[in-house]
């Protein structure tokens, strides 16, 4: 039962065996907790008492109190202001609080550039939204004209963050250690009617019966699937984010779309309600972006039934927990003419998964799978015998723009973590965030940011304007070029965040626990995918060709 207190009153409570401190008006009670404090029960026992909030702040982040509260709050100050009672929840997300726009003066000596006759016309910049860092959010969260977001997706954009402060940031460091997220939050995902919108096509209501609370389905576009990803990106870890979707969002899709009708029913709306998991499994020991040479083989039976599936699969994402296995084999001769796509049953028989230990991505369950005299029923073929390839190739850009909304996310998360610790750690009597060098850090973090961001942006609106196998040949180079631009600005942030944050960010856990476990992240998302080498050579390669196509002149 929460309590109010008087500063006297907790004054009282000084001592090791009895011991409260304040944090932000709010009153703990740490006499049991001080023996298991990380930090040392010595530096609590200083406090006891007090108003601790100034230190409390230096060595912690938000994350700390929420996952705490229930625990250790007994109650608050009497000088705390009441919060008004809790209201009933509302059937959409309440908007935000409306805040006063700021209107930013211009100096003396700069000249305010004139709004041109079109501004009269636009449309009103949504709300503001969250922290207002600049760059830590896209600019759009931050009451910038978009021409791409509306209320919907502002609506979207208060659900899932509400989701993800609550449940997922308290938690996702120690998911990440137990290299396993709980179930539940898989299948809160299909519940909340998420995987659904996750597929790079129209919201399916033909095979689920979930619902985004906050998007009607016929309103559901590219944007919010874009957003969706983005915020379950903010958790800062890529073992999260693929743990949820990084099977499903590769996995799902071709199933979907080129798979038989019968088969799509019988499969695919467990998988969609979230009780059902689906991974894709391409890549083999010897045979990674180099698609057109695997090896692992689909012979038909005699009767013509059956496939029957021999071979092994690695750093497969998801394997381990999955039933079923959207899987590249040879059905035909060499090269990718050969290739066929099946859907791979695991309660089939033959299939055996073990658990890789890798450099990152710890939660997301890296896999070797091997399959050995598996029955495949002729059913479960995905596209037509020996046409996998363009199963596969469609593919490839839904995926490559999953890898690059997580990596500008975890880029951006990389740039907030160090510009709120820039603003409270201080060296050589001056906040960091006053050093030019730790700016100048800052800077080049943000400018690559938010230039991507409005590449991915520009692609992601291409794509939805496109019919499909149009955006799989002109913006198969533009996807692969910004694969490789937003791997290379992750890469970036995430180094330069970890100087930022010195040894915290060298030790897991803590204050440095993003940009330390991110660090590690970053390779899972250069290498797969498409390597950056590759995808460079693509973005040029492609483009040519399809512009020889359209009458290009040299
Ligand atoms: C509600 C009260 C508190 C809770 C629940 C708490 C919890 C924790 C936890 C979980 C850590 C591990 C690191 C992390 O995950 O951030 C930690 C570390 C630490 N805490 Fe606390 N703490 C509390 C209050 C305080 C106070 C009042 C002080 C200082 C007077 C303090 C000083 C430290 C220090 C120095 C560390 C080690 C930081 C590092 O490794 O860099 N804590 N605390």
């Amino acid at each position: 039962m929460s309590q109010t207190f008087s500063k006297s009153d907790v004054a009282s409570h000084n001592k090791p065996d009895n011991l409260y401190i304040i944090v932000d008006e709010d009153v703990y009670d740490l006499t049991t907790f001080q023996n298991e404090h990380p930090g040392g029960k010595k530096i609590l026992q200083r406090v006891a008492g007090k108003d601790a909030s100034k230190q409390f702040w230096k060595y912690h982040n938000e994350g700390i109190l929420k996952k705490y509260q229930k625990q250790l709050l007994v109650g608050s100050l009497d000088s705390k202001p009441k919060a008004a009672a809790p209201p009933t929840p509302p059937a959409t997300p309440p908007p935000q609080e409306k805040k006063e726009a700021v209107v930013p003066s211009a100096e003396p000596g700069f000249v305010a550039p004139q709004p041109g006759p079109a501004a009269a016309e636009e449309a009103e910049a949504l709300d503001q939204f969250g922290d207002l860092v600049p760059y830590a959010d896209p600019s759009w969260y931050q009451s910038y004209h978009s021409p791409y977001f509306n209320q919907s997706h502002a609506d979207l954009r208060a659900e899932i963050r509400q989701w993800v402060d609550d449940e997922i940031m308290p938690n996702v460091t120690e998911w990440d250690e137990a290299r396993k997220v709980p179930d539940s939050i898989y299948k809160a995902m299909g519940e909340k009617g998420y995987l659904a919108g996750l597929m790079g096509m129209h919201y399916p209501t033909h095979l689920t019966k979930q619902r985004v609370k906050s998007v009607a389905p016929e309103k559901w576009d590219l944007f919010h699937e874009m957003l969706l990803t983005d915020e379950l990106s903010r958790a800062g870890s890529g073992g999260f984010v693929w743990n949820l979707i990084g099977g499903f969002g590769i996995g799902c899709p071709p199933l979907v779309k080129f798979g038989k009708k019968a088969l799509v029913e019988r499969i695919v709306p467990d998988i969609l309600n979230g009780d059902k998991r689906i991974c894709l499994a391409i890549t083999e020991p010897d045979a990674g972006s180099d698609v057109a040479n695997l090896t692992c083989e689909a012979k038909l039976s005699e009767d013509g039934k059956h496939y029957i599936v021999n071979g092994e699969k690695k750093w497969i994402t998801n394997g381990i927990w999955c039933d079923y296995f959207t899987t590249a084999v040879r059905t035909g001769g060499e090269g990718m003419n050969g290739v066929s796509v099946l859907l791979i049953e695991r309660s089939a028989g033959g299939v055996s998964t073990r658990k890789m230990d890798c450099q990152g991505v710890w939660s997301s369950g890296t896999t070797y799978v091997t399959f050995e005299d598996v029955k495949v029923p002729v059913e479960n073929l995905i596209g037509k015998e020996n046409q996998g390839f363009k199963v596969i190739m469609t593919n490839f850009n839904h995926e490559r723009i999953g890898i690059i909304i997580q990596c500008l996310r975890f880029s951006r998360v990389c740039y907030e973590e160090s510009i709120k610790y820039a603003h409270k750690r201080r060296t050589f009597n001056k906040a960091l965030i006053e050093h030019p060098v730790i700016r100048l850090k800052l800077a080049h973090m943000a400018r690559q940011i938010e230039a991507s961001y409005a590449w991915l942006e520009s692609l992601v609106y291409q794509c939805q304007k496109m019919h499909e196998t149009e955006a799989m040949l002109k913006l198969g180079g533009a996807i692969a070029g910004l694969k490789a631009q937003a791997t290379t600005t992750f890469e970036f942030c995430a180094r330069e965040a970890s100087q930022i944050f010195g040894g915290l960010s060298y030790s897991r856990g803590g204050q440095g626990a993003k940009v330390e476990r991110l660090y590690r992240d970053v390779r899972a998302y250069a290498i797969p995918g498409g390597s950056e080498e590759i995808m460079l050579d693509l973005s040029i390669r492609q483009a040519l060709r399809v512009h020889k196509a359209l009458g290009m002149k040299l």
